[in-house]
């Protein structure tokens, strides 16, 4: 039996073992090769086209999810919440999210995305609409945790139609690009949120990202699909003449279950327990930065809102050529290593965060140009770790290994970030907030020490990789 019909008929047979309420998610059977001709012509066509859906897709995403802390001001001047109220319904997201990202992602690996991703950006939207109808801090609290749970449908999709389109020594290259989106999307939110304030009223900051999101989530089923084979062309491993190593000795095309999944390629890795380690203290500095930022410029650099709320806009953008020169590093200098990169990124951020907290006041120059630094090098290590997570498992699994190191950059990341340095910083001072970020900074580099020669692709003689 050859390869290709080998994973045709494991596909199919898993199909028709399914069935049920939720049919619609499930994978995408395999359909006869294309002829040659075809599949050179079709090929990239396909790559581009998926490549468009998920990076807007997930562009999309953020404007459902970064749209809370602009309406707030709002919410508290016309419903009279406090900012306790907004700390809580804000930390309902986090934790919504990191759980979401995680044990949602056991679903999507067994999944069509072009549904999966759909659904979550449409569900998203509804939830939205719901928010300037209720006055409530509970009730926000607990649309906001929904919200949370259906934003942890985005990044699995994405990852699993990365691993699937994209081979592993290109991936480095191409989920930096894609990881851009989040940039893109979490900073076109505000002149999107301004426009519908001044349109809509504050109402309009919920309603227009949400018509947004459920608009683009038929936009992603028109262009979304699922593995190469579903659409006649061969995987593309073979394609691209490109094994990964997790794949080596297994029938990497097929379906797996989530025991499987969890308990023989995520749980039982200490490859992906180290990175997502790594990640929690990773996301403590891109979180415990920006979230502070504002609070700190003003209050010890003597920054106005304005050029505080800049430092904030510069961040979020600095973050897109770091995160590109990050991944074409990684697959052009260390042939598909991720952890050197991200290292040596992590001792930049340390050297940026010093600055940061060292420049007296008075400069407000250097602080601008220290967080752009720090935006500019803490997404390439962001979006390293998420490749990394990809790369240790079979595709089959990618999402839940990613998923995995998100429940802990979310959990434990943000829980320092928020809860660690506001008491902190409450009750030793601002010296004591940077002492988180500096030990969080070294902390990452130890832990991405261990993954330091993980290599994900195979050698071209290397037969097994190819069985
Ligand atoms: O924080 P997340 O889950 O939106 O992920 C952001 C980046 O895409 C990580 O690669």
């Amino acid at each position: 039996m050859s390869e290709n019909s080998k994973a045709t008929s494991t596909s199919t047979a898993a199909q028709a073992k399914k069935g049920g309420l939720f049919s619609f998610f499930e994978p995408a059977p395999h359909i006869p090769r294309l002829p040659d001709a075809e599949v050179a012509k079709l090929y990239p066509k396909y790559r581009l086209q998926v490549f468009m859906s998920i990076f807007i897709g997930y562009a999309t995403y953020y404007l459902t999810r970064s749209n809370f802390p602009m309406a707030a001001p709002h919410l508290i001047r016309n419903l009279g919440f406090t900012t306790a109220d907004i700390g809580n319904v804000r930390a309902a997201l986090g934790l919504a999210y990191g759980l979401s990202k995680f044990v949602m992602a056991t679903w999507s690996d067994r999944s069509n995305p072009r549904y999966f991703m759909a659904a979550g950006l449409f569900l998203s939207g509804v939830v939205n609409l719901f928010f300037p109808l209720t006055t409530s801090v509970t009730i926000m609290f607990i649309l906001m945790f929904l919200n949370g749970w259906f934003q942890g449908m985005g990044w699995p999709p994405s990852g699993r139609t990365m691993t699937h389109w994209f081979s592993v020594s290109e991936r480095g290259t191409k989920m930096a690009i894609w990881n851009c989106a989040h940039n893109i999307g979490g900073g076109i939110i505000a002149p999107i949120c301004i426009w519908a304030l001044f349109s809509f009223g504050w109402q309009g900051m919920f309603y227009v990202p949400a018509v947004i999101a459920i608009a683009i989530s038929f936009f992603i089923i028109a262009t979304l699909r699922d593995t190469p084979q579903s659409v006649g062309l061969p995987p593309i491993e073979e394609y691209k003449n490109d094994y990964p190593v997790a794949a080596k000795g297994i029938d990497a095309e097929k379906e797996l279950s989530v025991k499987e999944i969890l308990f023989k390629y995520v749980l039982n890795n200490k490859y992906v327990w180290t990175i997502a380690i790594a990640n929690a203290f990773v996301y403590c500095v891109r979180y415990g930065v920006v979230d502070w930022a504002p609070t700190y410029l003003m209050h010890m650099k003597q920054l106005s809102v304005k050029n505080a709320g800049w430092g904030y806009f510069i961040y979020e953008y600095a973050g897109i050529p770091g995160t590109l020169l990050a991944g074409w590093l990684s697959d052009k200098y260390f042939r598909g290593r991720r952890s050197p990169v991200s290292f040596i990124y992590m001792i930049a951020v340390l050297a940026a965060v010093f600055v940061y907290w060292k420049n007296p006041a008075g400069n407000p120059l250097v602080d601008i140009i220290a967080l752009a630094t720090i935006g500019f090098l803490i997404y390439g290590p962001v979006m390293l770790i998420g490749v990394s997570a990809l790369d240790m498992v079979p595709k089959k699994a990618a999402g839940t290994a990613a998923g995995f190191t998100g429940l802990f950059g979310y959990l434990f990341g943000t829980v320092g970030a928020s809860s660690g340095i506001g008491y902190a910083v409450k009750a030793f001072g601002w010296d004591a907030g940077f002492y988180i970020l500096i030990g969080s900074c070294l902390l990452a580099m130890l832990f991405l020490l261990f993954t330091w020669n993980y290599k994900p692709t195979c050698e071209a003689d290397d037969a097994a990789c190819k069985a």
